[in-house]
């Protein structure tokens, strides 16, 4: 009897948009070159628990321009016992799944990077909003989350004028700065705050005032969630500078909203190399996006890079400080 090779496809840790638009990607070329694919459901909560389910072309149509991930996702703590990956190796085996593609940020690689150690044929998708995989130019929802966010700016920079007041917005970002610094330059900001560099409240509180001396009539100030709570820098600004001031935490907003042109065809272009990369049995890889071509590295590689990417990309930071 003939058995079809198995892939199988999850989503892990936060979502981002782009999921669906990867997974749909996966299953039609994946079905396109002869394999079967079977949707794992809440990320590895679901590998533990067997929550399986077949997918044809028919089950990933729709989805394309839909924000999050129809599989769900899960941050899943028993999945970071040896116990709990033991379970999943020996349900994806025990169902014959050969390939096992995770669309998820770092912790999701780190586990991907555990059950390729036992044998499973892993493959990492970069699916967080936060931009901070390395050895990728772009990871899957950072570009739309940058339009949602430079909407919102749009909105608040409307009322904030109105009022000469100055609006503190608190974007995503746990360790990174990307999204901050990527959304202030394409909004005009005035101060961008980044828990990779060091930042002087006293300083940006006496720019913003010189600001408002020369007629400005309000100014946006944007911090990125590892650099602190919002509402706390805007009390401070408000005490150095003496300016109205308000804050806004964008929150999970940033997580929604259907996928950008760009996130729609770099997540299509991923799912489908990375059909064609089982195709040359080449595995236990991460892919990205490096000067407009889809690459891959090994998990190795990724997690030795995770330093230089914390770096954040200060040429792009001194594009910011000369245009403001
Ligand atoms: N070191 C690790 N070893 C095994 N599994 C891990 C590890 N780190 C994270 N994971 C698994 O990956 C899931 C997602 O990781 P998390 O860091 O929450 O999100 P993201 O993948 O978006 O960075 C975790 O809930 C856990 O199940
Ligand atoms: O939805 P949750 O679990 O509150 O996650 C919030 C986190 O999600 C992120 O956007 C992405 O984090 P991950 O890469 O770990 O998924 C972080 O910037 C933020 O701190």
């Amino acid at each position: 009897m003939f058995f079809m090779k198995k892939i199988g496809v999850l989503t892990s840790g936060g979502d981002s948009q782009g999921m669906n638009s990867a997974i749909r990607a996966v299953v039609r070329t994946g079905l396109a070159r002869g394999f079967e694919v079977v949707g794992i459901r809440r990320g590895y909560n679901g590998l533990i628990e067997k929550d399986f389910t077949t997918l044809g072309s028919k089950d990933v149509g729709d989805i394309l321009y839909r924000g999050g991930t129809f599989l769900q996702s899960a941050r899943s703590e028993e999945f970071r016992t040896e116990e709990g990956q033991m379970k999943a190796v020996n349900n994806l085996k025990e169902a014959g799944i050969e390939y096992l593609v995770v669309i998820g940020g770092d912790g999701s690689y780190r586990g991907a990077a555990k059950l390729s150690e036992q044998g499973i044929k892993t493959y990492g998708l970069p699916g967080t909003i936060d931009n901070d995989i390395p050895l990728t130019e772009y990871t899957i929802g950072f570009d739309t989350t940058l339009n949602v966010v430079m909407e919102a700016i749009g909105n608040l920079r409307d009322t904030m004028s109105s009022h000469e007041r100055v609006s503190v917005i608190e974007v995503m970002g746990r360790d990174s700065g990307d999204i901050a610094l990527h959304a202030g330059i394409a909004s005009g900001v005035d101060a961008i705050l980044v828990p990779e560099l060091p930042w002087d409240i006293k300083e940006t509180s006496e720019k913003l005032r010189s600001g408002f001396s020369r007629g400005k009539t309000h100014s946006i100030v944007m911090v990125a969630e590892g650099v602190g709570k919002a509402e706390n820098i805007a009390h401070l600004i408000k005490e150095y500078s003496g300016l109205d001031t308000r804050s806004t935490v964008l929150g999970h907003i940033q997580r929604g909203g259907t996928p950008s042109a760009f996130d729609r065809i770099f997540t299509s272009r991923m799912g489908h190399k990375v059909v064609e990369l089982m195709e040359k049995d080449i595995y236990g890889v991460a892919l990205g996006m490096e000067k407009n071509e889809i690459t891959y590295h090994s998990f190795e590689d990724i997690f030795a890079g995770r330093e230089t990417k914390k770096a954040l990309n200060k040429k792009l930071y001194q594009v910011f400080e000369d245009l403001i």
